[in-house]
């Protein structure tokens, strides 16, 4: 291992096992009784009068938020996104990461506030990540706010850079966001009913929103024990889906037990995890997860995640008929777009002195963190002792 970077490892208790235990409990749904219905705004009473169709639909409602509380991630089976739809981009990330480094540079992303473009130099809590990948958003163009600063009401709007090869790329992407969208609103329907909530009540926070589609390249690692292909994480957005091949090596963090606990490859099923916002739009009756991804020193391995974000401007708070007197509100309420712009600069390593940043007076040699602040622990912003436990630094 002479000849690895340092910057790789990982600390002693972070390191993956490399015998692990594979998650059979995580649930696999089955979406087809969705396909033939369009998105309605009915109430889960008003579905239980709908007939034997919409009982089903309430079974399927249930299945969902049971796994949202139990595992914070599930598997979906026909779910309506045609397999070619998929195949076709993934064949096209395969391409674009078979080139050499040079041709891959040439589309290296510009700045640290703009996601989109390829990056072989990503961090997930400050140890490098054995992967290279490639942004693009979803909305072309996507409107953010133009910097981190809490005052600084600018916007500016990302244009997706296309790579020249493969030349279908985009066309196949395109087509592949489309579907994603469809089964992310889908699922969020599903999400608001399995709260108690109209099917469509999160829907109006998706208006213009800023999603983005990143291809995953994880490369043979000759030290696979001690790196890993993305660090524990939680995802910060709303809800994550994820399509992986089948070399396997994404792990979960199992709420029951704190175990690490392997998700094991599906053909056509994506993987669901309800990221922070959900946390806190629920008021926790649904938790983000932690989840990080092993490399192995064999096979190379693909995957595609697509982050389905509100709008930049929408405010993350509890939702009101989710609090009570008795259960008020756990998380101070964020701007989504500042959030996202703080997480941005976290993943890429610093270039100069303007990383290292004062969060409330407290300077941490490092860059700039943001997490969840939760109400009841802290009430006048970040608490430097819980800065190290940063909620959620990749994606
Ligand atoms: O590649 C994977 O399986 C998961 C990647 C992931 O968790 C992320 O990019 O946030
Ligand atoms: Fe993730």
């Amino acid at each position: 291992m002479g000849e690895v970077d340092p910057a790789f490892i990982q600390a002693p208790e972070h390191r993956p096992k490399l015998s692990t235990i594979e998650a059979q409990g995580i649930p696999l749904i089955d979406l087809s009784i969705l396909n033939s219905h369009e998105s309605s705004n009915l109430s889960l009473i008003q579905l239980l009068k709908a007939g034997a169709e919409g009982r089903q639909r309430v079974n399927l409602v249930e299945e969902i938020g049971e796994a949202c509380k139990n595992w914070g991630f599930f598997q979906v089976i026909n779910h309506g996104v045609p397999l070619e739809t998929r195949e076709k981009i993934e064949s096209a990330a395969r391409k674009f990461f078979a080139q050499s480094a040079d041709e891959k540079r040439k589309i290296r992303r510009r700045d640290e506030m703009n996601p989109q473009g390829y990056n072989d130099i990503e961090l997930t809590k400050n140890v490098r990540d054995w992967k290279e990948v490639f942004d693009l958003a979803v909305n072309n163009p996507t409107v953010i706010p133009a910097s981190h600063e809490p005052d600084d009401k600018e916007v500016r709007e990302l244009v997706n850079r296309w790579p020249a090869y493969p030349p279908e790329l985009r066309e196949s992407f395109e087509e592949y966001a489309t579907e994603m969208e469809r089964l992310s609103h889908k699922l969020l329907g599903l999400i608001s009913l399995s709260l108690g909530l109209p099917e469509n009540r999160l829907s109006g926070f998706f208006n213009d929103h800023i999603s983005f589609i990143r291809l995953n390249h994880y490369p043979p690692c000759p030290i696979p024990h001690l790196a890993l292909g993305v660090g524990r994480h939680k995802d910060g957005g709303a809800l994550t889906v994820l399509a992986q091949d089948d070399v396997g090596g994404l792990e979960v963090k199992r709420k029951t037990d704190g175990e690490w606990v392997r998700v094991k490859p599906t053909p056509d099923a994506y993987i669901v995890n309800v990221g922070d916002i959900v946390q806190v739009w629920s008021n926790e009756q649904y938790e983000s997860v932690e989840h990080r991804v092993m490399v192995n020193s064999e096979r190379e391995r693909f995957s595609i995640p697509f982050f389905f974000n509100p709008n930049h401007r929408v405010m993350v708070e509890a939702l009101e008929e989710l609090t009570t007197d008795q259960n008020p509100a756990k998380y101070r309420a964020y701007n989504w777009g500042k959030f996202f712009a703080t997480r941005k600069r976290e993943t890429s390593p610093p270039t100069s002195s303007k990383h290292f940043v004062l969060i409330h007076g407290s300077c941490h040699g490092e860059w700039s963190r943001y997490k969840l602040v939760p109400l009841l622990r802290s009430s006048s912003g970040i608490n430097p002792e819980q800065v190290d436990d940063v909620s959620s630094v990749s994606d």
